[in-house]
């Protein structure tokens, strides 16, 4: 068994969430920073020399992942609280994240742009994350190379080297996240102008830019599908808090409506929230939206509506498997279409088991909505199947057993204590078929 598997079992894997469902969700719940934020944000810090500080960083594998990248690479990291951490990458001493490493997260691609920003090359192995199905970085390397990097990917290892980062215009074939980021990572420390083109929008975009330039690039245009960015010789240190996490948030206003309940979701920005916002009130959900909160509470019927999922503005597809589930609790029929990822519906076999009515061919769902799903013993297959699974939980009569929880805490921060705060029924146990003997051997 390899490593991180045996490793991942020894922490988490044999762990499940235990749920006693239909209790319905009140009083308040905060969110916490935002994952595709802060897994960007920590890489930048190699750009400078300076130590910066980065505040409201949520307390989940990824960001742990991305941590004890920095360290193995000879940064120091130090929590000042809980959520804030001061990381310096002067005495850095490794521009190489081995596969190890690398495989545990998607996000490990960002040390491609930052290292080749830093040093003028990297060495990082090819990423892991989400199995959401095909999930290539040509266009990371198409902007790379824009850039003046070669590249070159052996044995499983992407190597990149610049002798100088030349500004350059970059027209990303595809509106890619990870692609627009690196692209940023590279270039705010290249000679000249770069212009990337058909950028991603995202809110994790415009944060990283905004901490880029807390540090003295800049960055123009992030947000919008043209980044301008002017190459700086050098980037300072800075103190900078994450954005709230829109998922994480999006995730919670789903679960107070599919348990009929009345919650306040706190520490968030209602405007990243719109597109999720926009489509819960077609189903009929309450949302009354506060300068950082927003309140939301059922007191109707649920009635179907359509999903197509896009880059932002559009509906995000990290929302898709948890808007799923409460459509199964509405009255009708919803079509649900993927419009990102070639397979994020392999989570619908155990929602079916817990009674979901749901075809799938390809990239649509057809939902009927039956009004009610049981509890049943069930497996997380990705982040955000889990969180599909822990909604359906909470809204299930009966008990849920949601297996392979380390999924759900790449994303999720100390999630069912946050829950249990709002009256849910969730407790995370250890499995007690597997003796500890055997847990310590794994
Ligand atoms: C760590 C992180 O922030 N992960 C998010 C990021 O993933 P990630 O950055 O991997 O997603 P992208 O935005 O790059 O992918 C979008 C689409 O572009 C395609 N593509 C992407 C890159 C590339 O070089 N070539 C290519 O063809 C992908 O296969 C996919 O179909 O954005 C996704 C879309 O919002 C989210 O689901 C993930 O949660
Ligand atoms: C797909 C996701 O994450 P990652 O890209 O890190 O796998 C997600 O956050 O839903």
């Amino acid at each position: 068994m390899d490593n991180w598997v045996a490793q991942k079992k020894g922490e988490t894997k044999l762990d499940k969430f235990v749920i006693h469902g239909g209790h319905r969700l009140t009083g308040e719940i905060e969110v916490s920073g935002a994952k595709n934020a802060a897994v960007a944000l920590i890489p930048a810090v190699l750009l400078s020399d300076e130590p910066c500080v980065l505040e409201n960083v949520p307390d989940i594998s990824d960001v742990s992942i991305s941590l004890q990248i920095m360290s193995e690479m000879g940064a120091t990291v130090e929590y000042l609280t809980k959520t804030t951490v001061r990381i310096s990458a002067a005495g850095l001493t490794n521009y190489c994240v081995p596969y190890e490493s690398a495989r545990k997260m998607r996000a490990s691609y960002y040390f491609l742009g930052a290292l080749l920003g830093r040093y003028g090359k990297a060495r990082v192995s090819m990423p892991g994350g989400c199995p959401l199905g095909d999930r290539p970085i040509d266009q990371h390397l198409k902007a790379f190379a824009a850039l003046g990097a070669k590249c070159n990917i052996e044995h499983g290892m992407v190597d990149l080297v610049a002798d100088q980062l030349t500004g350059n215009q970059i027209y990303l074939d595809v509106v890619s996240v990870g692609a627009t980021m690196n692209a940023m990572l590279a270039a705010v420390r290249a000679k000249g102008l770069t212009v990337i083109e058909n950028a991603a929008k995202e809110p994790h975009i415009v944060d990283l830019a905004n901490f880029l330039n807390s540090m003295g690039a800049e960055i123009m245009g992030a947000g919008t599908d043209v980044i301008k960015i002017r190459g700086v010789e050098r980037l300072h240190g800075a103190v900078y808090s994450v954005i709230p996490d829109q998922i994480e948030a999006g995730t919670f206003m789903i679960a107070a409506a599919a348990t009929k309940g009345d919650v306040l979701v706190t520490n968030v920005i209602p405007k990243h929230l719109e597109p999720i916002t926009s489509k819960m009130r077609k189903i009929g959900v309450n949302i009354e939206e506060f300068d950082d909160s927003v309140r939301v509470w059922v007191d109707g019927p649920l009635v179907r509506t359509n999903v197509k999922t896009m880059p932002h503005p559009g509906f995000p597809t990290d929302m898709q498997p948890q808007i799923t589930t409460l459509l199964t609790l509405a009255e009708g029929t919803s079509i649900i279409t993927e419009g990102v990822w070639e397979q994020r519906f392999r989570y619908v076999d155990e929602l079916r088991r817990m009674g979901a009515d749901i075809s799938v061919d390809g990239k649509v769902a057809v939902v009927e909505g039956t009004g009610k799903l049981t509890g049943a013993p069930v497996k997380a297959c990705d982040l955000r199947a889990g969180a599909a699974l822990i909604v359906a939980g909470l809204a299930a009569h009966g008990v849920t057993e949601i297996e392979d929880i380390y999924h759900i805490e790449r994303g999720y921060a100390n999630l069912d204590a946050k829950l249990r705060q709002i009256g849910a029924d969730i407790q995370k146990v250890s499995d007690p078929a597997i003796p500890a003997k055997l847990k310590e051997a794994l």
